[in-house]
């Protein structure tokens, strides 16, 4: 089994969670029915994704989300990675995306691990450190193909975290996220394809459609990057569905002739240095 199917859904994100879940539900359906093994949503996409929503839209676990998640992965036999929503444990909240298996259960879920603060003068300002909580751990789960890495949108800004990823064995990078339309055009594209270069993996990148009355504008342009670092589907700003053949011959070929991960030279660089200055 080195050959499988795996789909975005680009959806739209509006203010109200039941029809989110709608809207992922037939998109998902769809998805599974052209065949897909493993579904993707994108982050946030039961709730607008701005500060002042994550409270009113969190949910405990098992909520109205992911039982939904759960019944739909059971009924079509598939794997749904399921993009992220606000999860509240006790008094936090945070970014988090649930896994499930073909039998609808629950294999593994990811907390994003860097939040996204930013500050871009004439440009986007973001505290979600404001709202949400940490992740603290790495995501890479077993399939009956390979292992797959998840993490959440600003996680991908940090080549350390893929790597750890690949290096645990992950052939699949799949990214839940929603970049926005300043950081969006200027580097989702080159982040997803150098993401999946330099780990030789697969690179899954989804975001929300773009819905230009939010508070928070994504950009769209959900992305499926080979090893070798070409796009091989990608949607525009609208709702969509994407769909990409993974090949993992593909990756070992890649890997064989052009061997990165093998010639690192870690007798000489040391990934905990914390300097920055
Ligand atoms: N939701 C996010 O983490 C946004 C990340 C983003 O836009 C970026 O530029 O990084």
């Amino acid at each position: 089994m080195s050959k499988f199917k795996i789909a975005i859904c680009q959806m739209k994100v509006i203010d109200d969670k039941e029809k989110n879940l709608k809207t992922a539900e037939r998109l998902i359906v769809e998805a599974a029915c052209n065949g897909s093994d493993l579904v993707v949503l994108p982050e946030m996409f039961n709730c607008p994704y701005n500060n002042s929503f994550f409270p009113k839209y969190a949910e405990e676990y098992p909520g109205i989300t992911t039982r939904l998640l759960s019944q739909l992965s059971e009924k079509y036999r598939i794997y749904i990675v399921g993009g992220s929503i606000p999860e509240k444990q006790k008094e936090k909240i945070y970014n988090t995306s649930y896994i499930f298996d073909r039998n609808g259960k629950l294999i593994d879920k990811h907390r994003k691990m860097h939040l996204f603060d930013i500050d871009v003068k004439d440009g986007i300002r973001f505290k979600e450190s404001d709202a949400l909580g940490y992740g603290n751990s790495v995501t890479v789960f077993q399939t009956e193909f390979c292992k797959i890495g998840v993490a959440i949108c600003y996680d991908m800004r940090f080549p350390e975290l893929m790597r750890l990823m690949a290096l645990k064995g992950a052939k699949v990078l799949i990214v839940p996220a929603a970049f926005n339309m300043i950081t969006g055009p200027a580097h989702w594209h080159s982040l997803a394809r150098v993401r999946a270069l330099d780990n030789q993996v697969y690179f899954i990148a989804a975001s929300p459609s773009r819905k230009l009355d939010s508070p928070y504008v994504a950009y769209g342009h959900s992305l499926i990057v080979d090893p070798w670092g070409d796009i091989i589907s990608q949607a525009d700003e609208k709702e969509a569905i994407i769909y990409g053949k993974i090949n993992l011959e593909k990756i070992e070929k890649i890997r064989n002739e052009l061997p990165l991960l093998k010639h690192r030279r870690v007798d000489l660089y040391d990934i905990k240095e914390t300097s920055i200055d």
